[in-house]
């Protein structure tokens, strides 16, 4: 699995840890100011192909809950889009905050939404492992998602009900068969591109950031079962609500983002 090895030691929340990296003119999140992101007609649509069956586990790993995915093979991966080469899925997870009213790391002309959902991918045209192409230029490619509160969604129920077996840091359980595609929006032609960063350590300027404009819906039970998590783990006298785990806005320094739509 892609992040296990990346045990992130700094003390949380992390998000008070270096709030720009060093010399970095392409960190994330950002604001999306939808007027002034331009349109490339040359994007080609996005091409996830997954398979359900590289689904390992889920993981508190004391910022988010990772659900993990056997990346030693292409059997998930993300082609297209602003992409050149073949990007294997590794993990999936989510930054959410302590009120529906924020918790999204990007925001689209300042607006915030309730959590946010990564989709994170590395070159396995490139590089061998994630260890690898997380420290490279091109290395990672991480889908964003806008969550909004409304209808339940039936797919994310079967990822809701194990998260309790994973309340506290550093717990793992084992989570099969889970098909991430259905977390998708139903549009993914329009989506936002820019070069960015890691929004947590090790924060290397490594990730094409592909941010859906179509957002999904999980209904309010749903997200207080992510507010249900902890920071902290079993043995830690004074437990923490895992919430607001989001990282402050970085400069544009320049950049472009691109749309795949006008
Ligand atoms: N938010 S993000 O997609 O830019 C990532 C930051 C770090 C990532 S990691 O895969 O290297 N570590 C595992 C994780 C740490 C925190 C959440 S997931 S992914
Ligand atoms: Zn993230």
């Amino acid at each position: 699995a892609c992040s296990s090895k990346y045990v992130l030691s700094a003390l949380h929340p992390m998000w008070q840890g270096p709030l720009v990296a060093p010399g970095g003119n392409r960190q994330s999140p950002i604001d999306i100011r939808v007027r002034k992101s331009v349109f490339d007609p040359h994007l080609k649509p996005l091409t996830p192909d997954y398979d359900p069956g590289t689904c390992s586990q889920i993981w508190n790993n004391g910022y988010s809950f990772l659900v993990e995915y056997d990346d030693t093979t292409d059997k998930s991966i993300l082609k297209g889009g602003p992409l050149e080469d073949n990007f294997r899925l590794c993990q999936f997870h989510f930054h959410w905050g302590e009120s529906n009213a924020w918790g999204s790391e990007h925001t689209v002309d300042r607006r915030l939404f309730p959590a946010e959902l990564h989709m994170v991918h590395w070159n396995s045209n490139k590089y061998r492992r994630f260890e690898e192409a997380v420290m490279e230029e091109n290395g990672l490619a991480v889908i964003g998602v806008f969550l909004k509160i409304g209808k339940r969604h039936e797919g994310l129920q079967k990822l809701v009900d194990a998260l309790p077996a994973v309340r506290h840091k550093d717990s793992v359980v084992e989570f099969t068969r889970f098909d991430p595609a259905c977390l998708l929006p139903a549009n993914i032609d329009d989506y936002w591109t820019y070069a960015g960063s890691l929004t947590t350590p090790p924060l290397t300027e490594a990730v094409t950031w592909i941010i859906m404009k179509q957002h999904i819906e999980v209904s309010h039970d749903q997200l207080a079962v992510f507010r249900s998590l902890l920071f902290t783990s079993a043995e830690e006298e004074v437990q923490k609500s895992m919430v607001n785990n989001f990282r402050v806005q970085q400069p544009l320094r320049g950049r472009t983002v691109r749309s795949s739509f006008t």
